[in-house]
C-alpha cells in the first residue's frame, strides 16, 4: 500500500497496513525538508523504524528509505534565525552501518546521517513547533525504551530528564587514540543524544578506583570507561570498596572500548545482536547503545587469593596460556589488538603446562538467580561541574538554532525486578558437558549450596561468599576436584574473551555461572590452534577436542602446583598462588542498550 490522501486534510499521509509488515504506526504527517528544495515527503513513525516517502516530485519508482530506530540516537527540534519563517523543524540523528572500501578490517562502519524535516502544516510558528516538538518526543521516547503506542499522549513530559554520565577516560589505554576518538566519535554522538557528562581523564593506574570510591553518587546516572576492560576493573572495584557498596553497586556502568582486548564490549554487542565487530566499529555499535540507555543486570565473582586480598570480577581469572599471552603481549600494545595475535604465537613456540588443582562446585541444572533489592534515589545536588559540549556544528551552520525543551523530572526510578529473564537461554548443565577427569571428591548425594559454617566471610566490603570455605581448609564435599597438568584455566563468565574471542557462546550477562574451560596437557600445538581461531565464531566446543572441557560453576578453587607462573583477574595481573572465587548473581548494572525483562534504563 502506498501513500494515500487523508480524507479532510488534503495531505498525504501513510496509512498503517502491511507497508510497515504490520507494525502499528505511531504518527504520520507530511513534511518538507530543510534546506527546502520544494520536496516534499511523507513520514510515518512505528515502533522500530522511521519510514521516509518521497511524495513530490513524485519517484520514479515505489522507493523509501526506512530508518531503523536501533541506529538513532536522537532527535532535536529547532527553528529558523530568519523570525518571519513560521515553520519549525526536527532532525533526527542516525548511525547506520555502511559497507565502505578499506584496505584492512571488516569494511564496515556507522556513518552519520542528520535528516532535518520541516513542519510547516500551519501558519503559525507555535503550532508548528507543537507538531515538531510531538515527532522528537516521540523518537527519542522511542530511543529511550519509553513505551509510547498510538493511543499514547505524546507530551514531554513522557520524557526523563537528560542523563548525566561520568566519563573516565585512559590516554593511554590500547593504541593511545581514546582521546582522539573521544573528540572525534563519541562526545558528538553522546550530544545528540542529550546527554551531559563530564569528561575526567586518568593520570595514573588506579586513579578511576580512588576517584570513584570518593564521588558523590547520586549526581550520576552512569559511570562510564573510554579505555580496555582494565579501568572497568578499577570502577567496579572502587564502587565495591565504598561503605555504602550495596548502594554503590547499582549505579549503572558502561564502557566504550578503546583499549586492546576490549572484552566486556564484544559480550555487550553480542547481547545485542550486532555482527562481531573490532576497533572503530565495536566503538561506534557501543556508543549508539550507550545512548539506548537499557541497563541489564551484571554477575560480579568475588576472587579471594591466598594473602586474603579480595576483588571483584566481571569477566574472567585466567591461568596458564591465557593469562601468559595476555601479560607477556603487554610489549606489543602498540599494535593494538594484534598484540595477542603475536604474544599468541610466541607462547605457541614455547608451550608451557602448568601443574595444578582446579575445584569447582558445579552448578545445578537451573541458573542461579538471586534477587538483590535495590533502589536508586535520584538527587540534583551537583558537586562536579557538568559539561556540554557545543551542539554538533551541523546543527548551527544550518542558519537554524536549537530549541530549548523543558525536560521534567519523572522522580526517583522504581526499584528494577532482577528476576531472570524469561527469554534467556537454558544454562548448560553440568552433567552434558562434564570434563572427562580424574574426580578427586566425588559427592553427588550432597546438596548444594553453602559449605558449614555458613561460608566465608572476608571482613571486607561486600556479600559472603556463603559458597567458599577459607583457603586453608579443604572444599566441601560437594565440590569436584580435579588434579592434573593444564595448558590453560580459565573461568569466564562473559560471552567474550576479546572483541573477536567469542569464548562462551552459551553465557549470558547474569546467568549467575562461571563458565570453568581448561585445556590439559596433551593437546597438539595445532589442536590449540584450531580451537583459538574456531574461537572467533565460538565453534571451538563443536570441534570436540578431548584435552577441552567446559563445566558451569557456582564457585571455584584453583591451586597453582607449578611454582612460577601468571594469574590475571579480568586480564589485570593478580599475586601468585591459590585463590578461589565465587559468583554474585546480578550484582552490578551494565548500560547494555537492549532493553530485557529485568532489565531497566539510566
Ligand atoms: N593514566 C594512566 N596511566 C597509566 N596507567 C593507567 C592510566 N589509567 C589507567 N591505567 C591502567 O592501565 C591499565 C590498562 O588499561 P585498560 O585495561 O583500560 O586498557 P588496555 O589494557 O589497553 O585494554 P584491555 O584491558 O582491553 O586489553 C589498567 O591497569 C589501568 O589501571
Amino acid at each position: 500500500m502506498g501513500p494515500e490522501t487523508v480524507a479532510g486534510t488534503g495531505r498525504m499521509e501513510l496509512a498503517p497496513g502491511p507497508y510497515h509488515n504490520g507494525a502499528e504506526t505511531l504518527l504520520h504527517g507530511e513534511f518538507g525538508i530543510y534546506p527546502s528544495k520544494g520536496t516534499r515527503y511523507a513520514l510515518s513513525l512505528t515502533c522500530t523504524e522511521l519510514h521516509i516517502q518521497r511524495l513530490v516530485p513524485k519517484p520514479e519508482t515505489d522507493q523509501r528509505t526506512v530508518v531503523a530506530l536501533a541506529d538513532v540516537v536522537g532527535c532535536h527540534t529547532l527553528r529558523s534565525r530568519v523570525t518571519t519563517d513560521c515553520a519549525a523543524y526536527f532532525t533526527v540523528y542516525a548511525y547506520p552501518l555502511k559497507k565502505r572500501k578499506v584496505a584492512m578490517g571488516s569494511g564496515r562502519a556507522r556513518q552519520r546521517t542528520a535528516r532535518t524535516f520541516q513542519v510547516d502544516g500551519a501558519d503559525n510558528y507555535n503550532k508548528n513547533q507543537a507538531m515538531a516538538e510531538k515527532w522528537a518526543v516521540a523518537i527519542k521516547c522511542l530511543v529511550l525504551g519509553v513505551p509510547v503506542s498510538s493511543e499514547t499522549d505524546i507530551s514531554l513530559s513522557l520524557l526523563p530528564r537528560p542523563r548525566r554520565l561520568l566519563l573516565l577516560l585512559n590516554p593511554f589505554g590500547g593504541r593511545g587514540n581514546a582521546l582522539q576518538w573521544c573528540q572525534s566519535h563519541i562526545l558528538p554522538m553522546i550530544s545528540e543524544a542529550d546527554i551531559s557528562f563530564n569528561l575526567i581523564q586518568t593520570e595514573r593506574a588506579n586513579h578511576a578506583r580512588e576517584l570513584v570510591k570518593g564521588i558523590s553518587l547520586p549526581e550520576w546516572d552512569g559511570i562510564v570507561t573510554l579505555s580496555g576492560d582494565g579501568l572497568l576493573y578499577e570502577v567496579i572495584n572502587g564502587l565495591m570498596e565504598r561503605p555504602d557498596w550495596e548502594q554503590a553497586i547499582t549505579m549503572p556502568v558502561g564502557i566504550l572500548p578503546c583499549g586492546s582486548g576490549n572484552a566486556l564490549a564484544g559480550a555487550i554487542n553480542f547481547n545485542a545482536g550486532l555482527e562481531q565487530a573490532m576497533g572503530l566499529e565495536l566503538l561506534q555499535n557501543c556508543t549508539v547503545l550507550l545512548c539506548h540507555a537499557a541497563v541489564a543486570p551484571l554477575d560480579l565473582v568475588s576472587v579471594t587469593m591466598a594473602s586474603g586480598t579480595r576483588c571483584f570480577s566481571f569477566l574472567s581469572v585466567a591461568w596458564g596460556f591465557v593469562s601468559d599471552v595476555d601479560i607477556e603481549s603487554e610489549k606489543y600494545r602498540r599494535v593494538g589488538s594484534a598484540r595477542f595475535t603475536l604474544g599468541t604465537m610466541v607462547r605457541l613456540a614455547s608451550l608451557h603446562t602448568y601443574r595444578g588443582r582446579l575445584s569447582y562446585l558445579p552448578a545445578p541444572d537451573g541458573p542461579a538467580h538471586r534477587p538483590i533489592s535495590r533502589s536508586i534515589t535520584v538527587a540534583a545536588n551537583g558537586r562536579l561541574p557538568l559539561t556540554r559540549l557545543p551542539l554538533h556544528r551541523a546543527v548551527s551552520d544550518m542558519g537554524l538554532c536549537e530549541e530549548r525543551q523543558a525536560f521534567r523530572h519523572r522522580g526517583p526510578e522504581p526499584p528494577d525486578d532482577p528476576s531472570p529473564s524469561p527469554g534467556s537461554p537454558p544454562p548448560i548443565s553440568a552433567s552434558a558437558l562434564h570434563p572427562q577427569s580424574f574426580i578427586f571428591e566425588p559427592a553427588p548425594e550432597e546438596p548444594i549450596g553453602a559449605p558449614e559454617g555458613g561460608g566465608m566471610d572476608t571482613g571486607m566490603g561486600g556479600p559472603p561468599d556463603d559458597l567458599l570455605v577459607p583457603l586453608g581448609q579443604p572444599v566441601p564435599p560437594s565440590w569436584v576436584t580435579v588434579e592434573d597438568d593444564f595448558v590453560l584455566v580459565l573461568a569466564i563468565y562473559q560471552t567474550h574473551l576479546g572483541a573477536d574471542l567469542l569464548t562462551a557462546p552459551f553465557a549470558c550477562l547474569s546467568d549467575g555461572l562461571i563458565h570453568l574451560c581448561f585445556v590439559k596437557a596433551g593437546v597438539s600445538r595445532a589442536a590449540l590452534v584450531r580451537i583459538f581461531l574456531a574461537m572467533e565464531k565460538g565453534t571451538h566446543f563443536e570441534q570436540a577436542c578431548p584435552h577441552l572441557s567446559h563445566v558451569p560453576v557456582r564457585a571455584f578453587r584453583l591451586e597453582p602446583l607449578t611454582r612460577k607462573g601468571i594469574l590475571t583477574v579480568d586480564g589485570e595481573r593478580v599475586e601468585y598462588g591459590p585463590l578461589q572465587a565465587q559468583v554474585h548473581c546480578g550484582l552490578a548494572r551494565l548500560i547494555t542498550g537492549v532493553a530485557r525483562l529485568g532489565g531497566s534504563s539510566c
